[in-house]
């Protein structure tokens, strides 16, 4: 588990300060898969540097396994940092060494007996699928393969806690979800909780459970992930929504929108889990005396569960559509009207 109370973060450059952290409270509990999302320059790396302590609070407390790692001994503070493994945007492996050693280093400056050593380097590269890769060097890699490397380093100490710094932004697409898959099977078979900071929502669908948006140092928006996806409350939560969901609306249902005079006839509905199959539109049509158009529609996958957006006009006498809205309320879906998005 970790916890943010109240942190601040500011650095001092020359004679300006630069606030990248303010006043920011998270809680991450012990399995979770947490991301947090932000531009660049929001605050990501500041935050979760904080929590190893690669980088020092200004004001506040981070806690990780209910510990404060400020408060702690060197040799405790060691021990502590053993259970926080982080991996790397640009994997952060030593080139002279090879991939074996680059593995091994955690438990060498622990001074772990030498078969000890090897048996677990040689569990992890299992793990990780790079055991014939164990006598080459980072440079013999691809990308995937350097941060797989850097995922078994991490292990090595069999953290509680796993540190995700960007750590699929330097990779190909392909590459990306096969590492994103590695990280939610360590989450699965280990139980280990990972902190994902990350710029793109597609890493954020793809395995988080939770998310926050950091905008400017502060979290504006969090939540599970399914909540943010289907009612994103801020512009900058929406536009993270929208680059992954592929649901803009065209310009042609702009502008009907914009051009009819009955204000509250067009919808937004999304749909997820198994409700995305209802034929509830169907059941509309033949419980109310409403006609519907569908005039824009979407369908994505949210972790797997389907996830759709339909843009809906209903024409009819208002009472009438208000009854409709009622009944779609009672349904597991999110109804909302498309005008307050339209601009
Ligand atoms: N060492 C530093 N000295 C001064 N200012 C810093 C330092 N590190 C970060 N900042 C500033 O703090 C703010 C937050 O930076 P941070 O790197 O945490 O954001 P980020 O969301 O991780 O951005 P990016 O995705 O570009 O890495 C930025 O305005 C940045 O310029």
């Amino acid at each position: 588990m970790i916890t943010f109370e109240n942190v601040t973060k500011i650095y001092q450059g020359g004679e300006q300060e630069v606030t990248a952290l303010d006043n920011v409270n998270l809680q991450i509990e012990q399995g979770d898969i947490y991301g947090v999302i932000g531009f660049s320059g929001a605050g990501k790396s500041s935050l979760i540097r904080c929590v190893n302590l690669l980088e020092r609070l200004t004001h506040g407390k981070v806690t990780v396994n209910n510990q404060d790692l400020l408060q702690l001994s060197p040799k405790e503070l060691r021990e502590a940092k053993r259970n926080i493994g982080m991996i790397f945007q640009h994997f952060n492996l030593l080139d002279s060494k090879t991939v074996f050693t680059n593995v091994a280093m955690p438990l060498i400056l622990m001074k772990k007996p030498k078969e000890e050593v090897k048996n677990r380097v040689d569990e992890l590269l299992d793990f990780v699928g790079l055991r014939d890769k164990a006598d080459n060097y980072p440079d013999q890699l691809s990308g995937g393969q350097k941060q797989r490397v850097g995922i078994a380093r991490a292990l090595a100490t069999q953290p509680s806690v796993l540190l995700c710094d960007e750590a699929t932004s330097a990779l190909d697409p392909q590459t990306t979800n096969a590492i994103l898959n590695l990280l939610k099977k360590i989450n699965q078979e280990y139980n280990i909780t990972i902190l994902i900071i990350t710029h793109e929502m597609g890493v954020i669908r793809e395995i988080c459970d939770k998310v926050a948006v950091l905008e400017q140092g502060r979290i504006v928006e969090s939540g599970s992930v399914f909540d943010v996806f289907a009612r994103p409350k801020t512009a900058v939560a929406r536009n993270f929504v929208r680059s992954v969901m592929h649901d803009d609306i065209p310009e042609s249902v702009y502008q009907l929108i914009r051009a009819q005079e009955e204000t509250n006839q067009i919808y937004r509905i999304v749909f997820f889990g198994e409700s995305t199959g209802d034929p509830l539109l169907s059941q509309i049509a033949k419980r109310f005396h409403v006609e519907v158009n569908v005039l824009f529609g979407s369908i994505t996958e949210l972790q797997e569960i389907p996830f759709g957006n339909l843009i809906i006009q209903f024409k009819g006498e208002v009472k009438e559509i208000n009854r409709v809205i009622m009944y779609i309320n009672q349904q597991n879906v999110t109804i909302k009207e498309v005008l307050e998005d339209v601009g």
